[in-house]
């Protein structure tokens, strides 16, 4: 595995940490608004987040109506690398669903050619993820394998064992979110992030959640995070920072 991994000409994990925009929209028609406006905004990546989508909820077997609004939310985004996710309630999602169904909801957003990366959470199960990630790879997509803990941090090594099963499970990007509760939870997170940074083996991207998680969103590049999400509309997650803020201290602190 390469130490970069490269996604529409976008090099993840090398110079400036990258800056990822989710869209969170109910309905088409807000997806679509949303989508409009990164076309303005440029974020280096674009994710969005499937479980807010209304009609989730009234899913047939052919998840037709998503497929349809992913196809045109590609359009919409020209080049924009685009990060497929649907994030479970229990890792801080809006909704759950069965195992099959978000098994087969992955394996056609890969396969429909439209979603550059598919996030599958680690928690899922080794044998699923293993098998995830390696069709997502065959289908010619990339998958970012990823854990989410809204209530804690857990300890250094916990969060580099997460990270590095992540890895071995066949992620081309590991991912750990995590909600810190001092500043000591903080340090663990980006002590690990640099731990498992330093394998070199590829990028990596973590971060701590909440006002006091805040440093490591813009400072995480310093110790080995290869992307930070930041907000247009409504941020996904507590601590995201507005874009154009987010990418002014960037500049500052790697260069732009
Ligand atoms: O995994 C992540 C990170 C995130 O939870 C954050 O804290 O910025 C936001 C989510 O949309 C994304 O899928």
């Amino acid at each position: 595995m390469n130490a970069i991994v490269e996604v529409r000409g976008v090099r993840l994990g090398e110079g400036v940490p990258k800056i990822c925009v989710s869209m969170t929209g109910r309905t088409k028609e807000e997806l679509l608004e949303e989508a409009e406006l990164l076309r303005s905004i440029k974020p280096d990546f674009a994710e969005w987040r499937v479980d807010f989508f209304e009609a989730v909820d009234s899913l047939d077997d052919s998840f037709e109506e998503i497929l349809a609004v992913l196809a045109e939310l590609r359009e919409l985004l020209e080049n924009t690398p685009l990060i497929f996710t649907f994030r479970s309630s229990r890792e801080g999602g809006q909704r759950e669903l069965a195992e099959d169904k978000y098994i087969r909801l992955n394996r056609e957003a890969a396969a429909s050619g439209h979603a550059d990366m598919i996030d599958i959470e680690l928690f899922m199960g080794e044998n699923i993820v293993r098998e995830l990630a390696a069709e997502v790879r065959r289908i010619g997509a990339l998958s970012i394998v990823s854990n989410h803990d809204f209530h804690g941090t857990p300890s250094k090594e916990e969060l580099t064992a997460r990270l590095r099963l992540a890895r071995e499970l066949g992620a081309d990007v590991p991912k750990i979110a995590v909600m810190p509760h001092n500043p000591g939870d903080v340090l663990a997170l980006l002590e690990a992030t640099y731990i498992v940074s330093s394998d070199g083996i590829g990028p990596i991207i973590t971060m701590s959640m909440d006002r006091t998680g805040v440093v490591s969103r813009i400072a995480g590049g310093t110790f080995g995070s290869a992307l930070t999400f930041g907000a247009a509309k409504k941020a996904s997650a507590p601590g995201q920072l507005a874009v154009a803020e987010l990418r002014g201290i960037l500049n500052t602190l790697y260069g732009g």
